[in-house]
């Protein structure tokens, strides 16, 4: 494998995914080969965060729809995030990898609190840091999160590991003839409004100068991939 091109990155993995083959929730299989292929990653030397989603258990904005307020629905998927990462955290951890829990809400009988010294104390120690519960305010998503976390601790670059290849000039899962971009800058991708992204996670990435690399997780090795500057992606900069 090509020399990686990042000393510390954010991987930003899909909560979605986690289900697995099931509608919904945690699925072991699919942690299992995810925590493989940070393993692996971190055995490049990367530092490596990550920001999980929690689309595979709650989504305020579902939850809300079915009566419960936006602010509460919203918690209850900042603490999907958290069991994902939980899970994960877990996973790593029987691989032989160290791996840290830091939540963006006190939870002390849980997981530590995130600060970006203990973060930073984490990557210094060769230990993957699970930044969970998002940005811990309602209204904002993992996304966003993933952007905030990866400009405080100075990442190279976000790596968004989805369930879609790239950034298409319409969402592929609707439309066949969707055309798959190979570079956007990130003022091309909010004018283009991509919904791959929230606008505010793009908006972060053009305010801090950081690179967003979009990517199938489905594919095995697909970060490694990223990290040395091959595999199939769409990359968010300049
Ligand atoms: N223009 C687009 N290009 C690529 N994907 C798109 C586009 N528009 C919508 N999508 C959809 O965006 C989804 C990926 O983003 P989304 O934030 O929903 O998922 P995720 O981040 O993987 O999940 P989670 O929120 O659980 O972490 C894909 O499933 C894809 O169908
Ligand atoms: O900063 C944040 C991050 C997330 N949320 C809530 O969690 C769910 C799950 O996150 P996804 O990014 O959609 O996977 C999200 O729908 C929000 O309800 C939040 O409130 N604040």
């Amino acid at each position: 494998m090509a020399e990686p091109i990042y000393r510390r990155v954010l991987v930003k993995l899909s909560g979605e995914y986690f289900a697995g083959p099931q509608d919904y929730g945690i699925d072991q299989a699919t942690i299992d080969r995810v925590a493989g292929e940070l393993i692996a990653a971190r055995s490049l030397g990367i530092e490596i965060a990550v920001v999980i989603g929690g689309g595979n258990i709650f989504r305020g904005v579902e939850v809300s729809a079915r009566g419960v307020s936006r602010t509460t629905g919203d918690t209850m998927g900042m603490l999907a995030t958290v069991m994902n990462c939980l899970a994960l955290a877990e996973a790593l951890q029987r691989h032989g990898q160290k791996a840290r829990t830091l939540a963006a809400l006190m939870m002390p009988e849980v997981c530590e609190l995130y600060t970006r010294a203990a973060a930073e104390q984490t990557l210094r120690e060769g230990g993957i840091a699970l930044l969970a519960a998002g940005t811990g305010n309602p209204y904002f998503t993992t996304d966003t999160a993933a952007v905030l976390r990866a400009a405080e601790i100075g990442a190279g670059a976000v790596l968004k590991a989805t369930n879609v290849d790239g950034v298409y000039s319409a969402d592929p899962k609707l439309d066949p003839n969707a055309k798959r971009f190979e570079k956007l800058t990130h003022s091309e991708a909010l004018a283009g409004g991509y919904k791959v992204m929230d606008a505010t996670a793009f908006a972060l990435a053009r305010e801090t100068s950081l690179p967003i690399i979009v990517f199938s997780i489905a594919e095995p090795g697909s970060i490694g991939a990223v990290l040395s500057g091959a595999g199939r992606a769409t990359v968010v900069a300049g």
